[in-house]
Parts: C-alpha cells; sequence; structure tokens
C-alpha cells in the first residue's frame, strides 16, 4: 500500500538540486544551505497566515503548511536550496494513537503521558495506519511539492524513537528526564519494544513522505545528548541504524527509482559521531559545540557533514557573523564537497529575518570563493 493519486513524473524538473547532489557526496559549485526551522515563528509572515490558529490543525491544513513552507524560500529567494515540510516530530506519537496539543508559549503537551505498563502496553497493541492516520501530511507534502515547481527540493522528517520517547514519557519537554530514564533502567524490555514500535511507524513515514514528494529525509534525534555512549548505543544507535537500513529498500518496494539521501541529526551527541558516519545516512548534522576540523577528521570522507553555526551568532553584529560563517565555511573544508550549510539546532522565535538573510548572503560568498 502507498500514498494514491501521486504521479510523481508530474512534478516540475528540478531546478536546483545541489542540496541532493552534496548529499550524495557529489563535489559542488557552493554548498548548499537551508536552516533548521526556517519555517516559523521568526518569520512575521508565518504569524499572519497562521493568524493565531493551532500549530497542529495549521500543520494538517494542506494549503496552509504548504503555504508556510515556501514562506522563507520565497523571503531568501536563492539563497535557500531546500523546504523542509512544515510538520512536527510528535505527529509519530498521534499516529500511534496519543493526545499532543502544543500549548501557546509553552511548547507540547501530552494529557496522558507514558507512566505506566498498562499505558505502553496500550500503545504497543494499537494497530498504526501509517496512510491513514498520517494522510493530511502527504497531502500537504505533494502540494508543496507542486508549488514549489522545481525551485528547491523538499525535505521530509521525523523524530527519531529515542527523543520520541522522552516525550511520550515525560509529557513534553523537560529538565531531568525522570520518566523517561526510569522506563530505560527499569523495564528496559518494554522499553526497547516500545522504541521498536516507534522506529517501524517511522520507516514508514519517512519511505511514503517520498512517495508523496519528498526529496531528501531528515531524522531528528533531538535528545541523543542526554544519553551517554553507553545508552546511546543501547537506546538510540540501533534504531537510527534500523531506520537508513530499512528505509531504502522499502522505497525500492513502492517503485522509487531515485536515491534518496538521509541525513541524521543526533544533537548533543557527540561521542557518538565516529559511529554515526557509518550506519547508513548519506549526511551527518553537527550542533555546535564542534569544531568543523576535528569533525571532518572523524569522518575522514564518510559522509557529508552539515551544520553547525551556533544559532546564537544570529544575535551578532554583521562583522562577527561574517567571521564565525568564514571559520565555519573554512573549517568543513570549503564547502565544495561533503558539506551543507545549516545551524546547530533550530532558529529562535526572537531572530531578525534580515540578519538569517545575511547569513545565508555570506555562505554564498564564503563557499563560492
Ligand atoms: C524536538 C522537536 C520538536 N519538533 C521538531 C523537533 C526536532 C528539531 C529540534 O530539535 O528542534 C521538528 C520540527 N518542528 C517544526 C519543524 C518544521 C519545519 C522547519 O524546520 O522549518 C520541524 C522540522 C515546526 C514547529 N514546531 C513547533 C513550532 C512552534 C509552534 C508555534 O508556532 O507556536 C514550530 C514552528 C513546536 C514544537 N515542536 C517541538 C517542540 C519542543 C516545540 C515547542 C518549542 C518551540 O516552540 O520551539 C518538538
Amino acid at each position: 500500500m502507498q500514498v494514491q493519486n501521486v504521479d510523481r513524473s508530474k512534478f516540475a524538473p528540478m531546478k536546483n538540486d545541489l542540496m541532493l547532489r552534496a548529499a550524495l557526496g557529489e563535489k559542488v559549485e557552493r554548498p548548499p544551505c537551508w536552516i533548521m526551522r526556517q519555517a516559523g515563528r521568526y518569520l512575521p509572515e508565518y504569524h499572519e497566515v497562521k493568524d493565531g490558529r493551532d500549530f497542529f490543525e495549521t500543520c494538517r491544513d494542506a494549503e496552509i503548511a504548504s503555504e508556510i513552507t515556501i514562506q522563507p524560500v520565497r523571503r531568501y529567494a536563492g539563497l535557500l536550496d531546500a523546504a523542509i515540510i512544515f510538520s512536527d516530530i510528535l505527529v509519530i506519537p498521534q499516529a500511534m494513537g496519543m493526545k499532543v496539543e502544543m500549548v501557546e508559549g509553552k511548547g507540547p503537551h501530552f494529557p496522558e503521558p507514558l507512566r505506566n505498563e498498562e499505558q505502553l502496553q496500550k500503545v504497543l497493541d494499537y494497530k498504526v495506519n501509517v496512510l491513514d492516520e498520517l494522510e493530511w501530511a502527504f497531502k500537504a507534502i505533494t502540494m508543496t511539492r507542486t508549488k514549489l515547481e522545481g525551485q528547491v527540493p523538499l525535505l521530509g522528517f521525523c523524530g527519531a524513537p529515542w527523543t520520541l520517547l522522552v516525550y511520550m514519557t515525560e509529557g513534553g519537554g523537560s529538565r531531568l528526564f525522570r520518566f523517561a530514564k526510569q522506563w530505560l533502567n527499569e523495564s528496559p524490555e518494554l522499553s526497547h519494544k516500545l522504541l521498536q514500535k516507534i522506529t517501524d511507524v517511522a520507516v514508514e513515514f519517512l519511505s511514503q513522505q517520498v512517495v508523496a514528494g519528498c526529496q531528501m529525509l531528515q531524522v531528528f534525534e533531538s535528545w541523543g545528548g542526554e544519553l551517554g555512549s553507553r545508552d546511546f548505543a543501547e537506546f538510540s544507535l540501533p534504531y537510527l541504524r534500523q531506520i537508513a537500513e530499512r528505509v531504502p529498500p522499502r522505497l525500492k518496494q513502492l517503485g522509487i527509482e531515485e536515491r534518496v539521501p538521509m541525513v541524521v541529526f543526533a544533537k548533543g551527541s557527540w561521542y557518538a559521531l565516529d559511529q554515526l558516519c557509518g550506519i547508513g545516512y548519506n549526511a551527518v548534522s553537527l550542533d555546535w559545540s564542534w569544531n568543523p576540523a576535528d569533525a571532518v577528521k572523524i569522518n575522514n570522507g564518510r559522509v557529508t557533514l552539515q551544520g553547525n553555526l551556533d544559532p546564537g551568532v544570529i544575535y551578532g553584529t554583521d562583522e562577527i557573523i561574517t567571521k564565525r560563517v568564514t571559520e565555519m565555511i573554512h573549517g568543513f573544508g570549503g564547502g565544495k564537497e561533503n558539506y551543507i550549510v545549516n545551524f546547530g539546532h533550530g532558529t529562535h522565535p526572537f531572530m531578525d529575518p534580515e540578519k538569517i538573510k545575511f547569513f545565508l548572503q555570506e555562505c554564498h560568498r564564503v563557499g563560492s570563493q
């Protein structure tokens, strides 16, 4: 079964496929640029279109979600080399039968987080039909890809199993990760069952996003750094590996012929870089804790590296932004091979869109030298 009514041959030919080529390790004329959370609250046009609506309602409306996805591409015309579909990592827990709300100014909230075996078992027993539960997401993707008219590739994404386990058990963001860690240490077997179930849904969701029109995929392990190297090896890495290993054959099965680059972003998991470069992803996204040259050395040409400016630099003067962009691109070897420009994490709502424009212009200037 696959997403219906999508004729991929009808999508416009790509006018700019720099991102896809760089992600697959080809030499490019300059490093492609995109930014995590490039669509969203720092853009006045986002607030205008969202117009006080509920966040998930916004994601589920294909017209609105596609408009929001394209806003940064339009504003930064010629400067951004990809769009990322406007959605959230928490749509997988929703598809698994959990209720998730986005509380204005506070973030995600699960009214019934997984706190006992009975609750967890219920989620394990829930039969997930990815095509039905996430039909709205596929619609938004197909509409966005059509509206983009080949200007830039469209990225799909999902949350990684450990990060989603955190939200599902904590019920929202967390400081101590008390419940998530209680699950791992008190009931490792059940924790693995949940991680496996999330993995199965993630593989199908990512693959069907490609059927719907996505051209590159990113997996967000945003809470990777909360696990030390030992627990990362047990509770995160095997599932990240499974996703990278299982999506390509599933895509083949679904009739997708082209290579679809996959990116992994494990924020804070500095100790795992060597492993992350060897589990099947085409690109590894780095947070700003990395000195680019050290990461390049560890990677040793295996994958494309993506990142890694501290988004906080956007609050700086133009001189500082120029200096930091130059250091970053030079640190990654000049940017014409195995490199994609990004931040080390997402934009903040307080950022000045003009500063982000300056950042992108500088990346083009320095990266073209
Ligand atoms: C951890 C995580 C989430 N969501 C996501 C992650 C992984 C990346 C990361 O580590 O930041 C991923 C995500 N969330 C969103 C996107 C859209 C595409 C893009 O990057 O432009 C993407 C790729 C939109 C969003 N997701 C969210 C917003 C803000 C909602 C609003 O408009 O009020 C947006 C634009 C809400 C969200 N969603 C999530 C949180 C913790 C929050 C609240 C915190 C916050 O407000 O920044 C969970």
